[in-house]
């Protein structure tokens, strides 16, 4: 009966709105003294912090019960709401909402997902450390001491290791450029670590009027530069950060770690309520592209003519607009989603908006992991690698791998340096093809296209299918030292010919987060130290020698390596794309965050078996291929089905990955979810009566 029906629908949309409104007085994190031990806990960081000439931070009157402070956490998180140290908050202990552990659905902020620790891996909580902090005062004064003196310039470092002479730049021999657009996309869901700002929340200007600010961090530009005034200063604002227990400053990542889709979904409740219709399970679209961002100008849509026409589009995550390659990829599984939510309506058309959408967000982010596991992965490490650290997908049926005492919260190691791998890999060119393979424009300086979404809302709005076709037909970029002028030196080029060097400011993020270097990481990684610049057994065995000696020529001893100079510089391992010290960082980190993800798509588990799917469910998943998400979701006709790497034409063996027909693709089969009436009516009213 419709009318029952309904009824219980919205009875069941009551329950859920109830549900949320509690969940979200919890949500909130407080800055706490610590338990019974509370007034040495205070003593002790009111003496250090004295000692360190910041001030007092206990208010005396307080000093003999230790303020328990319980204001919130913004975003931003440099609000005066807090306890801080030059605008930094001493967040002592983050506790989390009340969890609900027979929910089946992760929650949007990643809390919850491990049931004793229901802050790990969640979104706004610090970076992860496997080491000591590096830090000058062990505190939180960048990393600049070397060995003998202050570290070279983080823009020298640039100059001498990464740059290259475009004319002679050499590509990969098969692998596509969408694989590198896919490891941005991959990288973002992983982390995002913001600036801190001025009051108004406007970038700081290191190099002018903010020069004095406690948070600013400029890189010293060499008397020999090339591309900016020799001896000048290349802007860089410290990263957003809080204060520990132990007073150390820790870089936060404001995505969860988890590998679900957070920058699609947006990582909290109130992100992704700007995302969502409402209404049959589906995320918010105009013209089967993105929604419109009206709180803030994300973009730059310079060119008044186009102004008038485009907007910014609206995603899960700040930087989606960074280049039109990256909106493309937001776009891409904004559609996967939705077409999921309607085929799952096809078969179940009484199910809420609410189930739908979970529904749905549940499949896509299996899809998405499935593609990390058993296409990116296998292309990025080497077989040995992949088998040493259990990350090998199972091509049907379950695989279990959970460990309920490991923190899958992001490192710092592999935020600010090891997946900071991509950057080389990356273009100095953006173009479009057609179906027939043929370039619709001649591909187009990247620098011009930076936070430009021109290309992505053009050709009747098919701009990014054909841009992904481009991508997954072009070779990226060898993956080496020497890195793209792109990036190198016209990073977010604008009108007045300011840019950036991305290189300079991967290496002062490093110094930044206190982050130790390259020697310290072989260590960690069991690796032989390197004691000489030589490349003899003691030295810097994983390097060539002309590498060896450029090192030589910037650094004064091999501690004082950077992390992502030293792993990057390394020769290539056979079968992977890095040298040893990146691939043991990058296994860790993806044996990491899905042996401590409660809801990994491969899992049974168990003690919950709804956060999981059925056995034929799972195997239907696990035949999707990201060749299948362009074809289904974009105007393309045929495509190879290896799409990380370009079809026979450019690899010239004729028989391997030569394009097919679309139609050749099987979807998802829905009806493997289709949930019989009765059973949703009982549950409803189990619930009412419960
Ligand atoms: C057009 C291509 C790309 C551009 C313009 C770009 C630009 C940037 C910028 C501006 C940052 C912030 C730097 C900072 O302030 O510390 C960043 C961070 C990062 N990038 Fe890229 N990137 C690109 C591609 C990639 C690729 C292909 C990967 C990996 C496969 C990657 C991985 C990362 C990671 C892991 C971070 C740290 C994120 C965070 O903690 O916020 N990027 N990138
Ligand atoms: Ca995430």
């Amino acid at each position: 009966n419709p009318e029952t029906c309904n009824a219980l629908i919205s009875l069941v949309n009551i329950l859920y709105y109830r549900e949320r409104q509690n969940e979200k007085s919890y949500d909130e994190m407080y800055v706490m003294s610590h338990g019974t031990n509370s007034n040495k806990k205070c003593r002790f960081i009111q003496d250090s912090i004295e000692q360190l000439g910041f001030g007092t931070i206990c208010e005396p009157t307080l000093s003999t019960s230790c303020p328990i402070h319980t204001k919130e956490i913004d975003t931003n998180m440099s609000n005066s709401n807090f306890q801080t140290i030059h605008n930094v908050p001493v967040v002592c202990h983050v506790t989390s909402r009340v969890c609900n552990h027979d929910n089946k659905y992760r929650t949007l902020d990643g809390s919850c997902n491990n049931v004793e620790n229901p802050t790990w891996g969640r979104a706004i909580i610090a970076q992860r450390r496997v080491l000591p902090n590096a830090y000058d005062d062990g505190f939180g004064q960048p990393r600049t001491r070397g060995c003998n003196g202050p570290l070279p310039s983080a823009r020298h470092v640039s100059n001498v290791i990464h740059s290259t002479d475009s004319s002679t730049f050499d590509l990969e021999p098969s692998l596509s450029y969408l694989f590198v657009q896919f490891g941005q996309f991959l990288a973002h869901d992983f982390v995002e670590t913001k600036l801190f700002t001025g009051p108004d929340g406007n970038p700081l200007m290191c190099c002018d009027q903010d020069k004095d600010h406690a948070q600013c961090n400029p890189i010293t530009i060499p008397q020999d530069d090339k591309n900016f005034p020799p001896g000048g200063c290349l802007n860089f604002a410290r990263s957003n950060s809080l204060i520990d227990c132990s007073l150390v400053r820790q870089a936060i990542n404001s995505q969860t770690s988890f590998l679900d889709l957070s920058i699609v979904y947006g990582p909290s409740e109130e992100e992704s309520r700007h995302l969502r219709t409402f209404y049959g399970g589906k995320m918010k679209t105009v013209l089967n592209k993105l929604p419109v961002d009206y709180a803030e100008n994300t973009c730059s849509l310079s060119r008044p003519a186009v102004a008038d026409k485009y907007y910014c589009p609206l995603s899960g995550d700040a930087r989606s607009n960074e280049m039109p390659g990256l909106t493309s990829m937001h776009t891409l599984y904004v559609r996967e989603h939705n077409r999921i939510a309607d085929g799952l309506a096809s078969v179940n058309p009484h199910l809420t908006d609410e189930t739908l959408f979970e529904e749905a967000r549940k499949i896509n982010i299996a899809i998405w992991q499935h593609v990390v596991y058993s296409e990116y992965l296998p292309l990025l490490l080497s077989d040995k690698t992949l088998t040493k650290y259990k990350l090998k997908v199972k091509s049907t049926g379950f695989q279990d791998f959970y460990d309920k005492t490991l923190d899958p919260s992001v490192s710092n190691a592999f935020a600010v340096a090891a997946f900071r791998y991509g950057h080389t890999q990356v273009h100095k060119v953006i173009g479009m093809m057609d179906n027939d393979s043929k370039n619709i424009i001649e591909p187009q300086p990247l620098e011009k296209h930076f936070f430009e979404p021109i290309l992505y809302h053009s050709f009747n709005d098919s701009g990014m299918d054909s841009m992904l076709r481009w991508s997954s037909s072009e070779r990226c970029p060898l993956t080496d030292r020497k890195i793209e002028n792109s990036i190198r030196t016209k990073l977010f080029l604008d009108d007045h010919m300011n840019s950036f060097d991305l290189i300079s400011i991967n290496i002062q993020r490093g110094r930044d987060h206190g982050k130790p270097g390259y020697n310290a990481f072989r260590q960690w990684c069991n690796l032989s130290q390197v004691q000489h610049f030589t490349t003899d057994i003691g030295g810097l065995v994983d390097h060539d020698k002309q590498t060896a000696d450029l090192l030589q020529q910037v650094y004064a001893c091999p501690d004082d390596i950077d992390l992502f100079t030293g792993f990057i510089s390394e020769k290539r391992s056979p079968g992977s794309l890095l040298g040893p010290t990146g691939q043991c960082i990058i296994a860790s980190e993806f044996q990491r965050v899905r042996n401590g993800d409660r809801f990994f798509y491969e899992r049974q588990d168990s003690a919950n078996p709804s956060t999981g799917f059925t056995e034929a469910q799972l195997n239907s998943i696990k035949k999707s291929k990201l060749a299948a998400l362009v074809c289904r979701n974009t105007n393309t006709t045929q495509i190879q089905p290896d799409v990380f790497t370009v079809p026979y034409r450019f690899t010239q063996t004729l028989t391997r990955n030569v394009p097919k027909n679309c139609s050749s693709w099987e979807d998802i089969d829905f009806k493997l979810w289709k949930q019989p009436l009765e059973n949703s009516i009982r549950n409803v009213i189990t619930q009412l009566l419960g």
